[in-house]
């Protein structure tokens, strides 16, 4: 671990040469040895941001031994007066776990839509074929088979976690890593100072103008990753991402690019096409839902094969890939079909009963709450699509939180409208059950809502949940008693 000397040093001041055990930005995280970064927090049109410096005192009295800030302080432990203090937090955390990124090949995927299906499907092809790899995503941390889940719900966290996630990683054994990259990452020095082999850009849409103020400024934040890779994957498809296919070391993907596909086959068990591309053209299968997801995997594709992977290595990765964490995750699709995916409103259910409808064979039913101190409109919205686009739907728990869940319950049944097509069984784990039980060949179950959440919020109790689990529990239990 270096001292305090050392990491101030990098700023060109002294300071005592005592050991550091920790860098953070958040006095609640604070531990004795630690140093602590005070950071103004970002105004935002919804929320009045908190001033880090306003937490010195309680960061000093849990044991800091050092302060860094933007103010003019006379503090009793040694300060280090910086003029942008998210760089110096990550300027500070890149040292004090190592510098982990220069043993990585790292590959950055950003983008509106999509950058979590490709980084998912991009680490399982690298983890396929030169284990262990690592992965830092909105679903979670993977180091190589093993699955982290870090407090918080980032799609990247602040600094001190992707500098820590990094060292972790290479700990591990790993020589390479797949990075979701968010614009807040970019715009807010999260991944300051790191270098990709490889970044993907995947699209741009209107998105998080809170923070960005306007498209252009926030496609400037995307583009610094593609500024910071050796190489570069970019969709041909999309109108922001598409000026960027001429810069040079630059593959495109899409409909007019360098990888495309052709005879797109969807069924009830995933997605079969052609890959046309600058290593040849091959066939894959990909056991995935949803048409669009065939335009990710090229991007995947793309930059495994950039990586060194053969077309044998991308086929069979491909075929044998278990899906998105709790994204129109596919978990059987023989007799009947079971998916778990995350849409907890009417416009991502109506999405995700469209996409799955065309190649559902008998009914299409679906799992899904609404949760309670949120946005109430979203009951009825839910309630309304799953009246008009499923065959049967099965109202549940989904975080109600303190609110009553029956009167929720009922806000969805009257939404619906037709009592004979759908359910109320309040506890998710029998609501779960139930629709296992009901299902008949050739039927698609969608469970909805949770996704690969970790937590069910019931009153003021915040249980341990983990919907894949419970499902493939209640899969087994059917297919046990049927055997009897
Ligand atoms: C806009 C944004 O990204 N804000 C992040 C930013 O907030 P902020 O700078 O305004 O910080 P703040 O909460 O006002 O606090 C200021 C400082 O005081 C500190 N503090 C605060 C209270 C206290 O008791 N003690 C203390 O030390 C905080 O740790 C912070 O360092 O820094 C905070 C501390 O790291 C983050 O928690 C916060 O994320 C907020 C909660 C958030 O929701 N961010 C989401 C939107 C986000 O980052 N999303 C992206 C993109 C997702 C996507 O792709 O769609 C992501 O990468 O996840």
């Amino acid at each position: 671990m270096p001292t305090l000397a050392e990491l101030f040093s990098l700023f060109g001041q002294s300071a005592p040469p005592v050991e550091v055990v920790g860098i953070t930005h958040d006095s609640r995280l604070v531990q004795p040895g630690f140093v602590f970064v005070a950071i103004p927090g970002v105004p935002l049109p919804s929320r009045q941001p908190f001033d880090g410096h306003d937490y010195i005192p309680q960061a000093i009295e849990k044991g800091a031994v050092a302060v860094v800030g933007m103010r003019e302080l006379n503090l009793g432990v040694p300060y280090l007066r910086v003029s942008d203090a998210r760089a110096a937090l990550a300027d500070l955390s890149a040292a004090f776990w190592g510098y982990p990124a220069q043993k990585l090949k790292l590959l950055g995927v950003t983008g509106s839509k999509g950058k979590t299906t490709v980084a998912v499907l991009l680490h399982h092809l690298l983890q396929s074929a030169a284990p262990p790899v690592g992965r830092l995503s909105t679903v979670g941390v993977r180091i190589g088979d093993e699955e982290l889940f870090l407090p918080g719900h980032f799609t990247t966290p602040e600094a001190p976690q992707v500098q820590e996630m990094l060292q972790r990683f290479v700990s591990a054994g790993c020589r390479q890593a797949v990075l979701e990259v968010s614009s807040h990452a970019l715009a807010l020095e999260r991944v300051r100072g790191l270098l990709y082999e490889v970044g993907i850009f995947t699209n741009l849409y209107e998105d998080h103008l809170d923070l960005h103020g306007s498209m252009e400024n926030y496609f400037a934040e995307k583009k610094k990753l593609l500024e910071r890779s050796r190489f570069a994957i970019v969709n041909s498809d999309n109108p922001w991402t598409q000026t960027l296919a001429k810069r040079p070391q630059t593959w495109t993907y899409g409909a007019q690019g360098d990888w495309r596909l052709q005879h797109l086959v969807e069924s009830s068990g995933g997605l079969g096409f052609e890959v046309i591309s600058p290593i040849g053209s091959f066939p894959v299968r990909l056991p995935m839902v949803g048409r669009f997801n065939a335009e990710n995997a090229l991007a995947a594709l793309a930059a495994a094969s950039r990586m060194g992977l053969s077309v044998d290595q991308l086929q069979a990765g491909l075929a044998c890939f278990p899906g998105v964490p709790g994204r129109m995750q596919l978990l059987q699709s023989e007799p009947f079909r079971v998916v778990v995916d995350f849409a907890h409103t009417g416009a991502s259910l109506e999405a995700a009963l469209q996409t799955l409808r065309p190649t559902t064979r008998n009914r299409l039913v679906v799992v899904i709450g609404a949760a309670g101190n949120q946005d109430p409109t979203r009951r009825t919205g839910i309630g309304q699509v799953a009246g008009r686009l499923a065959d049967f739907a099965v109202f549940t728990e989904e975080d109600h939180r303190t609110e009553p869940l029956e009167a929720i319950l009922q806000i969805m049944a009257r939404a619906h409208g037709d009592p004979r097509r759908y359910a109320l069984v309040p506890d998710r784990r029998e609501a779960i059950r139930y629709a296992v039980w009901l299902a008949q060949p050739g039927d698609t179950l969608l469970f909805s809502g949770k996704g690969h959440e970790r937590t069910l919020e019931r009153g003021t109790e915040i249980l341990p949940w983990n919907e894949i689990e419970e499902v493939r529990l209640a899969l087994e239990e059917r297919k046990t008693k049927a055997e009897i």
